[in-house]
């Protein structure tokens, strides 16, 4: 984590309420356009997520927000007020970089209490708030030892207890989990989950900005989640909607494991033949140059009892496509099966039971309840 910077010099006055707004912004690296024009904005105490996918430019959005890298253009306010000529350590920011470092000749608990002192609610911190976060990152133990004597993992929490320490106004954490086993992965999402962002003494309460590509990560942390693609904002929504209503392939393609079964529209019609009318009717705004988003966990089996299932059908509210299975694995606590719809089109399913897939080469029918069907453009 890397400390940009204390409380601005007017700090006697009352912290205003902290409510971050970009607008506008936009960032090219020679012909590379990284960011066009995007808009943000981000409420007081709110955990927001960007999402998207290697390269799309989360990192260089963080920077721009903690004034390390300067937009070609666009603005950047925080409580309303521009920090176009603010420098780094005079945002009330911090930031957890991808490949954090603390300061080598210090032992942690010194690079720590530099981010309490470094705290604009310092005053109102009591006990050991150091030895208390350091414990449940469990780094309690290393608190004397310096960054060259302690593992990846555990430099990584200890950077992220930096971030949380300070309590600033905005806290923005890149990837904040990369290099951290799972097992921790888990205690570090409850705890940032449960982190309390009151600043204290009457101060507003800490935003935070999380960057990541994990769509796991960003539901189970975010109040909101942006996902980011073409630089630009794809969709802003919270984590039920960005899953349940994606408004773009995009959007549907950067949550869910195993990721949703696009079909394009032109496919269900051959699918379907005559039938094809009778699911677009169901489904509005759906067409041929749609693509139809189906979740692997929305598709049920049965088995194949009469001639007839072996044409598709649209029935009581469900689309029922006749399929063989290909194959299944036991996945974490679940079963994820292939099966083949056409002749080259394959859907991938996950269910409690291996009884409902039963062995390769069963002939199924795959049951979609309409309701649980969204249509995308292209
Ligand atoms: N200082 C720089 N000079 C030139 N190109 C840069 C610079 N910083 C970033 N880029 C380019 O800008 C694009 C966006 O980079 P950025 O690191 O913001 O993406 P990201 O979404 O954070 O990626 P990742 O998830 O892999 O960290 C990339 O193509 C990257 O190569």
């Amino acid at each position: 984590m890397t400390d940009v910077g204390p409380v601005p010099p007017n700090s006697a006055q009352p912290v205003p309420a902290s409510y971050l707004t970009l607008r506008g912004i936009r960032k090219s690296f020679g012909r590379e356009c990284v960011l066009d024009g995007l808009n943000l904005d981000v409420s007081e105490g709110e955990y927001l997520v960007v999402l998207g996918p290697s390269g799309c430019g989360k990192s260089t959005l963080l920077q721009i927000i903690a004034g390390l890298v300067r937009p070609d253009s666009g603005d950047v306010k925080l409580a309303s007020r521009s920090l176009d000529r603010v420098s780094p350590k005079d945002r009330d920011v911090s930031i957890l970089f991808q490949d954090d470092r603390l300061y080598p000749h210090w032992n942690l608990r010194k690079n720590l209490e530099l981010a309490c002192d470094r705290s604009p609610v310092k005053k109102h911190q009591s006990g050991d708030p150091v030895l208390e976060l350091a414990q449940r990152l469990n780094i309690g133990g290393l608190l004397q030892r310096r960054p060259d004597e302690i593992s990846g993992g555990q430099l990584r929490r200890a950077a992220l207890a930096k971030a949380l320490l300070r309590q600033p106004a905005v806290c923005l954490l890149d990837e904040p989990f990369a290099a951290i086993d799972t097992m921790m992965r888990e205690d570090l999402i409850s705890l940032l989950a449960d982190f309390p962002r009151e600043r204290g003494g009457g101060c507003s309460q800490t935003s935070v900005v999380h960057v990541t590509h994990d769509g796991e990560e960003a539901m189970r942390l975010a109040d909101r989640i942006v996902v980011l693609g073409g630089g630009r904002v794809l969709q802003s929504g919270t984590p039920d909607d960005i899953y349940r209503k994606p408004q773009s392939l995009d959007v549907a393609k950067a949550i869910g494991t195993p990721p949703a079964n696009m079909i394009a529209g032109n496919q269900v019609r051959a699918m379907l033949a005559d039938r094809y009318d009778q699911l677009v009717q169901a489904l509005p705004g759906c067409h041929d140059s749609s693509t139809f988003i189906v979740r692997p966990e929305h598709i049920r089996l049965a088995l194949q009892t009469d001639v007839s299932d072996r044409d598709g059908d649209i029935c009581d509210g469900q689309w029922r496509l006749a399929a063989t299975v290909l194959s299944s694995r036991f996945v974490a606590g679940r079963w994820l099966a292939s099966i083949s719809v056409d002749a080259d089109r394959e859907l991938v399913l996950t269910v409690s039971s291996p009884l409902e897939i039963g062995p390769a080469g069963r002939h199924v029918i795959a049951h979609v309840s309409l309701a649980d069907i969204v249509c995308v453009p292209g």
